[in-house]
């Protein structure tokens, strides 16, 4: 049977299902980072390996960009990118991701380097980055969706952190305070775009799909760091060993 044509609303409603069920704040590695389960170590990998996406965001984002067909949404994609990459040194998201990683004793150069990294991590972070190259505009940014649930996710992982660890402060997770404003800000760009132009039943699947693909690529980072650094041994070679 081929899939019916959704209203706009029916089309949120089914992205917000996706979330509902398949978002990362379900996975049982991010539970234990926020329950306090975790050693510094296997935080110091959860913080050393989501540097890769951090890191990759801005690169996924002038891919799009450069696919993007007017002014007017170039200059709402471009935002994403000063958002990331800052506008001067030492500013945007990948230098406040750096300062968490600080804080948690990593040797920055080493997190740059990408030396430490798991093998899954990155391709997963690389499948995004095509992902949004090869597909068509609707699934690209369809495929940022996942910032729906963000917010809230951030907050339950900023009060757990605090609240669990004694080695994190609110220093050194300020990352993620502006991402409580810039995530809803540009989730609501995406959402309100897909609604308006998604209007087949085969572009709303795809859109769909898109958002299904995209939690997979998160749910396989926490895959990955869950594998490597809950069960002893499983440390892949070359990957990041906590002291
Ligand atoms: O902390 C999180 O759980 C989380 C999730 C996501 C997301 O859902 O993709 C992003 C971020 N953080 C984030 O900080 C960020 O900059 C970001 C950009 C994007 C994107 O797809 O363009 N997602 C996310």
């Amino acid at each position: 049977m081929s899939a019916p044509l959704l209203s706009p609303t029916e089309l949120e409603a089914a992205l917000r299902a996706i979330g509902a069920e398949r978002y990362h704040n379900r996975h049982p590695f991010h539970r234990a980072l926020h329950d306090g389960k975790l050693t510094k170590g296997q935080v110091q990998a959860w913080a050393l390996n989501r540097y890769y996406y951090q890191a990759r965001i801005p690169a996924k984002d002038a891919t799009l960009l450069a696919r993007l067909p007017t002014a007017e949404l170039r200059r709402e994609w471009r935002r994403r990118i000063e958002d990331h990459d800052g506008s001067e040194p030492g500013t945007g998201g990948i230098a406040r991701w750096l300062r968490l990683t600080d804080g948690l004793g990593l040797n920055p150069e080493y997190v740059e380097s990408l030396e430490g990294l798991l093998p899954g991590t990155r391709f997963a972070v690389d499948a995004y980055v095509h992902f949004v190259g090869e597909r068509t505009i609707l699934e690209a940014i369809a495929s940022s969706l996942t910032e729906l649930f963000s917010p809230t996710i951030i907050s339950e992982r900023v009060s757990g952190m605090l609240r669990n660890y004694d080695f994190i402060t609110e220093e050194t997770l300020a990352y993620f305070t502006p991402r409580l404003t810039q995530a809803p800000r540009d989730s609501d760009f995406a959402l309100a775009y897909v609604k308006e132009h998604a209007r087949t039943p085969h572009e709303q699947q795809a859109v769909l799909n898109a958002l299904k693909f995209k939690c997979g690529v998160l749910w396989s980072m926490l895959d990955a760091l869950d594998y490597a650094y809950v069960t002893p041994g499983n440390i892949p070679p070359g990957a990041f060993r906590p002291a």
